[in-house]
């Protein structure tokens, strides 16, 4: 499978074993690239062929988790249920539960990030003046590593989440890998970093789907909850918060008061 190629062994050329943080660094990014395809393909109707992705990923993974017990035994025991379920969407969305449990579990190696300062905990948070502030957000968010990891969790549970209801009942059925991609390339475009955004302007991407102050609020704890997981400090999630804010004229649109009876028009 191409997504695993150069990824499996657990030594490298010179026949040292990978210490743990390289295996978690490692394993991260072969279920964040699995997980990021295969929502492609199942989303374009292809169930079996998301399923057998999964299935090759975990049972490449699940070896090289011995490190983790725990994280092991579980991401085995899906496995095993996934195969014993006759549809493949369902095979699908029980592995894709492993494979999330799995990049949620351990955390990217953030701190080890040359694009990030080393978190000092003793630190008073909140303060003034950030201590990296000549750095443009994108940056001091962690670069592209950390907010696509941020975006992707972010995006996983704002589709899942009623309150936010994305779909705005199933009407929208966006792929998340490109509305992944859109998300970064707009956080990229307002925050300084490499990517430009290029879609359509917020008010059009969402004209007509009658967003409530509500849904965008419940969205916005999502993306905070993301940053915060993936140790943003508290600095760089309000002030990516203030650009989110910014785009509420925008996005929601206050559903018209229902007209009372005899009312005028
Ligand atoms: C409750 C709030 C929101 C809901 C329900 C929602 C829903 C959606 C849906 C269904 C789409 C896909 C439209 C399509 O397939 O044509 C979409 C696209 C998009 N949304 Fe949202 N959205 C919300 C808030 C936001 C916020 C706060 C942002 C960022 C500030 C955002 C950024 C985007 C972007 C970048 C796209 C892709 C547009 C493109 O590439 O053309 N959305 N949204």
């Amino acid at each position: 499978m191409l997504i695993l190629s150069g990824a499996v062994g657990l030594t490298r050329a010179d026949d040292k074993p990978l210490d743990r943080a390289e295996l978690d660094k490692r394993i991260v990014r072969i279920v964040y690239e699995s997980a990021l395809l295969g929502t492609e393909i199942f989303n374009r109707g292809g169930h079996g062929e998301c399923a057998r992705l999964y299935q090759g990923t975990l049972s490449a993974v699940v070896p090289m988790l011995d490190h983790r017990p725990k994280l092991q035994t579980d991401a085995q025991q899906r496995l095993e249920r996934a195969k014993g379920l006759n549809k493949a969407a369902d095979a699908a969305i029980e592995m894709r539960a492993a494979l999330d449990e799995i990049q949620n579990t351990i955390a990217p190696p953030i701190k080890k990030e040359p694009a990030l300062e080393p978190k000092d905990t003793k630190e008073p948070k909140n303060t003034q003046e950030p201590k990296d502030a000549k750095k443009v957000l994108w940056d001091r968010l962690g670069g592209e590593s950390v907010v696509k990891a941020v975006v992707h969790d972010f995006a996983l549970a704002a589709l899942e989440d009623p309150k936010v209801n994305f779909t705005r009942g199933g009407k929208y059925k966006p792929s998340a890998a490109a509305l992944e991609k859109s998300i970064v390339d707009m956080i990229s475009d307002v925050s300084g970093g490499p990517f430009k955004y290029s879609g359509k302007s917020m008010k059009e991407a969402h004209k007509g789907m009658a967003i409530t102050d509500a849904e965008f609020d419940a969205l916005a704890v999502h993306l905070v909850a993301s940053l915060k997981k993936f140790k943003v400090a508290d600095p760089e999630i309000a002030e990516l918060v203030k650009v989110v804010a910014g785009t509420r004229e925008a996005i929601v649109e206050k559903a018209p008061a229902p007209t009372e009876k005899g009312a005028k028009p």
